[in-house]
């Protein structure tokens, strides 16, 4: 912790209002010290194509084929050549054209030689190769056929209903970044390419805790100021997937001495460690000292947003550490914001959405928002022009917000579709002031299959 962190953390028993915002970090410069924590992780895996989905190429890849592969159909028709449609025996200049079918060119077969002594046509199917001598392709509605020859009115143009070649891409060209999270897209463009196998960054080790005295895991019965583990399971299924192991650390109890050792304990086993409660400044929130105690840096404490200002950032025993609120909705904004940017920096991507979202909404709901925090609400866009309220007057999708700001709800959270996004610096809101977004599909969601 440098002398300028520690003065902007709260003292041990300080209540970080609002009128603390100045010593906050702002979002956006929490989110580039969380990903500073984390370094690529290096190494390569070689999985085969259908376990690719979700894992980040390590390496670029290229076609050793120019795709497509050769010319063919594109269209079910007839194949032709200028010398038939030239040949003084078969039309005039203009056509009609009337030409004796000679064979069948089908996907996969051989094609059918030219030949060279008569105009002709060819049969043939979309994905058929073009047979040599031939130069365009007519298709079947486009002409009659009748007793094994076709008629046709027009002159279809050279390379009509052709794909040529290597027109998708030449030979040599790559076809995946390094860097890339693989997604169906990619493992099509793979296995059309003849690639079998790709070379993919191991995967992320991430463990998850949470702090609390109160919490029981579902299903197991309740005592008097007991509540369930919700943060658990939800940073567990936020993470799931194809390129995270995942090591349920579980609840540990408000004692400093349980916080210090279960720390301590996972300190350099894991690539990012992930705790939720105990982030504040009450008697019982014992993650900063306990977190020193079991030979941690902290980073930074405190974030400028609404909800879940106490988030703490830190480093221990080659661990990258993001200690979240208890407050469900703020673990899981926290998750969004700082979680995702931080694994993306372990999968060596880089990008991803601004934390402070996409401009060009507005939001369809009053709120009353008092300058200070940057905050995150819950929201839905109206992509719904046809209904009143959709659009705004100048074309801007409007938010409709789900319910009012609160770190503790997740029924506004469950029904939502992102975040709007209201400024720091904002009064009220009204009806078509403009708001960020930020949608849950550019979130977490982006790591499960988007591109970096
Ligand atoms: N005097 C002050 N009190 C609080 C401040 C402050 O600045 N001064 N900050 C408030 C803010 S903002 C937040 S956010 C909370 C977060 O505090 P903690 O991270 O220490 O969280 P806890 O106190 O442990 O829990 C808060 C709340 O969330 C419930 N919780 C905790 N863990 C879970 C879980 N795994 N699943 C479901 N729910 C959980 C817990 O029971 C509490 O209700 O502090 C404010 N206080
Ligand atoms: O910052 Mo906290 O608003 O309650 O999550």
């Amino acid at each position: 912790m440098t002398p300028a962190d520690i003065s902007r953390a709260p003292s041990g028993d300080g209540c970080v209002c609002d009128r603390d915002a100045g010593r906050l970090l702002d979002v956006t410069a929490a989110v580039a010290r969380a990903e500073a924590l984390c370094v690529a992780v290096g190494g390569v895996e070689t999985v085969p194509l259908a376990e690719a989905a979700g894992r980040i190429a390590a390496a670029a890849i290229a076609t050793p084929y120019p795709m497509p592969g050769f010319d063919h159909a594109a269209m079910d028709g007839y194949a032709l050549s200028s010398h038939a449609l030239t040949s003084g025996s078969v039309a005039g200049a203009s056509g009609p054209w009337v030409l004796p079918v000679t064979g069948v060119a089908a996907a996969g077969g051989p094609a059918p030689a030219a030949d060279g002594t008569r105009p002709h046509a060819v049969r043939i199917l979309t994905g058929a190769a073009l047979p040599a001598g031939f130069d365009r392709v007519v298709a079947q509605e486009d002409c009659t056929s009748t007793d094994g020859r076709i008629t046709l009115r027009r002159d279809p143009a050279i390379g009509a209903h052709i794909r040529r070649a290597g027109e998708d891409a030449p030979a040599g060209t790559v076809i995946l970044a390094a860097g890339t999270r693989i997604d169906a897209r990619h493992i099509a463009l793979l296995a059309i390419a003849g690639h079998a196998a790709v070379p993919v960054l191991p995967r992320l080790r991430v463990a998850v805790m949470t702090l609390g005295d109160e919490l029981v895991p579902p299903g197991q019965p309740l005592g008097p100021g007991r509540i369930h583990d919700s943060n658990r399971p939800m940073l567990l299924a936020l993470l799931t997937g194809p390129s995270t192991i995942l090591t349920d650390l579980g609840a540990i109890p408000d004692q400093a001495a349980a916080v210090r050792d279960a720390i301590a304990a996972a300190a350099g086993r894991f690539d990012l460690i992930l705790s939720t409660g105990g982030a504040s400044v009450g008697d019982r929130d014992h993650l900063k000292p306990a977190f020193v105690a079991a030979g941690g840096v902290i980073d930074s404490w405190g974030v400028a947003i609404k909800p879940g200002r106490p988030v703490m950032l830190g480093r221990i025993g080659g661990s990258a550490f993001l200690g979240l609120p208890g407050n469900p909705a703020a673990a899981f904004l926290g998750h969004e914001l700082f979680a995702t940017a931080m694994l993306r920096r372990l999968s060596g991507q880089s990008g991803g959405v601004p934390p402070t979202g996409h401009a060009g909404h507005v939001s369809g709901t009053a709120l009353t928002h008092r300058p200070g925090r940057t905050e995150y609400l819950p929201a839905r866009p109206e992509y719904l022009p046809a209904r009143t309220g959709g659009i705004d007057p100048a074309g801007r999708p409007v938010l409709r917000i789900m319910g009012p700001s609160s770190a503790a709800r997740l029924m506004p959270l469950a029904g939502a579709t992102g975040f709007a996004v209201v400024d720091a610096a904002a009064g009220d809101i009204r009806p078509g002031d403009p708001v960020g977004w930020l949608p849950f599909s550019c979130l977490s969601s982006g790591l499960q299959g988007a591109r970096s």
